[in-house]
């Protein structure tokens, strides 16, 4: 993001962080020379370091038992200790695991012929055929319809496959505007397997992705395909990389509030709009929220990974135990929990933004969900010095243990925190998406969305 950087700063925009920036690395708004792209996008999770973040973020403070939430500012003693006890636990500790022991029990479709372009999940024949055409023969980039896979071109991977870089242009029949260039999109390529519950997952993943379409703030489902029991989902590409990276990539500590303000009217906006939709998200985390534009930190904000999704009945509670380290609710954890699970974990990524550090922690993840349970916290005052009351205050609404009173979406965009520091037409905008109203507008125009 050295250019995003440079970028916002020619244009007289503020900087979105805390101290003086450094350039930082990242994103892939200019046209991408592929070294670039492969080192700040390939994070595959088994090349992670096993510290739970980067060293900036190790300056955790111990946990106090029966603490005030706004509690006393550590001693400079007390914060040294801590800091050092949170480094060699970090070290040790896993990243982001899923608990993932999820099973989405909607039906699912066999129908679609391989290689054709569906909305529906298909899975692998019991005998794979061999290879068909010369097609599975091309490594680096390969035509699937309508796009070009550029597999060498990865931007992320998770545990259920690797994003890459598809394209089209006027070699797979699109018109390339005015300027003729190809357009860029993110393509999540998953090798199928031969088990119904794994293919019902995929498929609630597309159902959600294909129902949130138009959102604003929601990652745009193009095409859905399967080829050679691959199945690859397009979508819109969130050329500024995900939050986690940009946090994490910058050395100091948290992002202004101006920024972390702007931040999380789009996440609450995307969010009300998923629960109006009655779909909970379940892994709603820094790493799953990208910025749309390379060239501007302060572009609109895209929810990627829809893969523990799931449709919920009100009233009716879920059980299942899933979502990520650190961001989990506790109710999810004690596995009777409702939408309100995802305002959680939305506070523990506000309070990360303006910090820079987690609020629940622990040197593994059997510590780090205790200390959930437990569901105490604190603002220490070395981290949250700048920070205003009000920020503070707004996120004790989201981390509230009882759901009774947490914040839904909708009340959380009326806080007055988000009035004082966002920009009022941004504000109105993201309370607009929050009722769904740009997603209504949402012709399926052109050819690609004639394909869905
Ligand atoms: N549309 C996109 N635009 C930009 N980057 C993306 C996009 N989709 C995914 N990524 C990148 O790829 C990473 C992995 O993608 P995704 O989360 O969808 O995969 P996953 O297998 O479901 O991962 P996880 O195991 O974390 O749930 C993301 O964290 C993000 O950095």
């Amino acid at each position: 993001m050295a250019h995003q950087q440079a970028q916002f700063m020619a244009a007289g925009v503020s900087s979105p962080f805390n101290s003086a920036a450094q350039p930082m690395a990242g994103g892939y708004g200019q046209p991408p020379n592929n070294m670039q792209v492969m080192n700040h996008y390939d994070r595959s999770k088994s090349s992670q370091p096993s510290s739970a973040f980067p060293p900036q973020y190790n300056n955790y403070y111990q946990q106090q038992p029966g603490g005030d939430a706004r509690s006393r500012p550590a001693s400079r003693g007390d914060e040294e200790a801590r800091r050092r006890r949170s480094r060699s636990n970090h070290r040790s500790s896993s990243r982001q695991r899923d608990y993932r022991q999820d099973t989405p029990q909607d039906a699912y479709n066999y129908n679609t012929p391989m290689g054709g372009v569906s909305n529906n999940v298909t899975p692998p024949s019991p005998t794979p055929e061999p290879s068909q055409s010369a097609q599975s023969q091309l490594d680096a980039a390969q035509r699937r319809p309508a796009y070009l896979l550029h597999r060498d071109l990865v931007i992320g991977k998770g545990s259920y496959g690797q994003v890459c870089i598809a394209s089209r242009g006027e070699a797979e029949g699109h018109s390339g505007g005015k300027s003729g260039k190809r357009k860029k999109f993110a393509c999540k390529c998953v090798m199928l397997r031969n088990d119904p519950k794994y293919i019902a997952k995929l498929q609630e993943e597309v159902n959600v992705l294909r129902e949130l379409r138009g959102h604003d703030n929601v990652i745009r489902l193009y095409d859905v395909f399967c080829v050679d029991n691959e199945l690859f989902i397009i979508t819109e590409l969130g050329r500024g990389g995900d939050l986690f990276h940009l946090l994490t990539t910058h050395p100091k500590h948290g992002v202004t509030e101006a920024y972390a303000a702007k931040t999380v009217a789009e996440m609450l906006s995307a969010v009300a709009f998923l629960h109006s939709r009655k779909i909970c998200h379940r892994d709603l985390k820094l790493e799953n929220w990208v910025l749309e534009s390379g060239k501007d930190v302060w572009s609109p904000l895209k929810l990627i990974d829809f893969g523990l999704s799931t449709h919920f009945t009100p009233g009716h509670r879920l059980s299942r135990v899933v979502g990520s380290s650190y961001y989990v609710a506790p109710e999810v954890l004690k596995k009777s929990y409702t939408e309100a699970c995802d305002l959680w974990s939305l506070g523990v990524i506000v309070y990360m933004l303006l910090s820079g550090a987690p609020p629940f922690y622990g040197k593994n993840d059997e510590a780090i969900k205790a200390s959930i349970v437990h569901g105490e916290y604190q603002f220490p005052h070395e981290l949250f010095r700048d920070v205003s009351d009000d920020a503070m205050a707004f996120v004790s609404c989201l981390l509230s243990y009882s759901i009774e009173y947490r914040y839904t979406a909708e009340q959380a965009l009326t806080h007055p925190w988000l009035k004082a520091n966002c920009d009022p037409e941004q504000l109105q905008r993201a309370k607009d998406g929050a009722r769904g109203v740009g997603a209504l507008n949402d012709v399926y125009s052109g050819d690609v969305a004639m394909q869905m």
